[in-house]
């Protein structure tokens, strides 16, 4: 492949992403951290969160797609449903104020050809519409966007770490990832923000875009300001410097066994606590050494299918950083089978040098809590 491939699906998609986490981060800042999290947000039917900040942020970037590629199919985590209920006429309100917002923001990407999403506001059903264009059912076919507009929810109703993440994929195969983290330092030295802390959220150094291009390698820049692209990545260890390594994992326990982590530590010999924080702000804090390998492993009896869209752009981030992306079984994930990852169990990454070591650790570990069949 040519080094200038998907030229426009990036820039598309890094402009897309900005501007979805500039609005994510005015949410927090005039609706989210001014109201207990309980009334900022509408729990799901599988008893997950979700805000207008993810509402909007799915559609001002289904718009943004619409206008360039009007034709790809998106798989987006969110849908229409509930905005379309009549008691949900304020928050619709909220919404599309907020996406017109967003989308009358000053173009900070120069993308090529540039694209218009129409004179004026867009409307009510435009924003329903393109909120809607999120419920492809995926596959193996063609090109494919995949959007978590929100990622880590929970971490965003807490002031922590959450994630803007899109994805381009072509016959199931993850091409271009972009995400953005508008909570992560641009530089790791100068420490994660204290969570639900005001003065530390409106810290001037927080808000890193991440991009990464199949065979291109992975970079990040701020995205507060056009800085220049740095190109970022993991730090490689082998098996005898792992004594310095440290896990990055899910704050809560529900979705990675934190206690099977311990024992995979105690099995590779790892000393250092582990990192924890919400959503795939932890695939591109491994992609820049932050911390060095995330574990991901099933819970309870392993029936929980992932989503295509929690590990799309994250899990190409850490490929191009020099990584090995796969299940807790080694095999790597297949993005082409539906909305989830439904052949794989589990995510794993870890550096080139040491993915197979983890792996054998992982499996011993499942093992002896006589769950080795996950
Ligand atoms: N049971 C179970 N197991 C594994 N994963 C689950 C589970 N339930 C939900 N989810 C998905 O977890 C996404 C958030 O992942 P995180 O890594 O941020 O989790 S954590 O909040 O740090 O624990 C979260 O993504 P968002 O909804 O975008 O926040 C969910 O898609
Ligand atoms: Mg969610
Ligand atoms: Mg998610
Ligand atoms: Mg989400």
């Amino acid at each position: 492949m040519s080094a200038q491939a998907y030229t426009l699906e990036r820039s598309v998609a890094l402009s897309a992403v900005t501007r979805a986490s500039s609005l994510t981060s005015r949410v927090f800042a005039s609706l989210v951290s001014k109201s207990d999290p309980s009334s900022a947000s509408v729990t799901k039917s599988d008893a997950s969160p979700v805000t207008v900040g993810d509402y909007a942020a799915q559609a001002v970037v289904n718009i943004v797609l619409g206008a360039y590629f009007p034709d790809d199919p998106i798989v987006g985590e969110e849908d229409a449903a509930h905005l379309r209920k009549p008691e949900s006429e304020t928050l619709k309100r909220q919404v599309v104020q907020l996406v017109n917002e967003a989308l009358a923001l000053e173009e900070k990407e120069v993308v090529a050809q540039k694209k218009s999403w129409g004179d004026g506001p867009v409307s009510d059903e435009q924003v329903l519409a393109a909120l809607d264009r999120g419920n492809h059912q995926g596959g193996n076919k063609g090109r494919m966007w995949a959007l978590d507009p929100i990622d880590g929810t929970k971490g965003f109703l807490r002031g922590g770490q959450y994630a803007v993440c899109l994805g381009f994929l072509v016959d199931g195969e993850v091409q271009v990832g972009v995400m953005g983290c508008p909570n992560l330092p641009l530089d790791p030295k100068d420490g994660l923000p204290k969570e639900g802390d005001a003065a530390s959220n409106s810290r001037s150094d927080l808000g890193v875009a991440f991009i990464a291009v199949r065979g291109q390698g992975a970079s990040q820049r701020s995205l507060s300001s056009s800085g220049k692209e740095q190109s970022i990545s993991m730090r490689q260890l082998t098996s005898s410097g792992l004594e310095d390594a440290s896990f990055c994992e899910s704050v809560e326990a529900g979705h990675s066994s934190h206690g099977t982590n311990k024992r995979i530590a105690e099995l590779l010999g790892i000393t250092k606590e582990s990192v924890r924080m919400d959503s795939q702000a932890k695939y591109a804090s491994v992609s820049r050494g932050d911390g060095d390998i995330y574990l991901r492993l099933p819970v309870g009896d392993g029936s929980y299918q992932e989503k295509i869209w929690d590990h799309a752009s994250g899990s190409l981030l850490v490929h191009e950083a020099g990584g090995i992306v796969s299940d807790c079984r080694g095999k790597p994930l297949e993005f082409g089978q539906g909305r989830t990852l439904k052949l794989n169990r589990g995510v794993i990454a870890a550096p080139k040098g040491v993915h197979a070591e983890v792996i054998r650790a992982v499996g011993k570990a499942l093992e002896e809590e006589g769950r080795g069949h996950l």
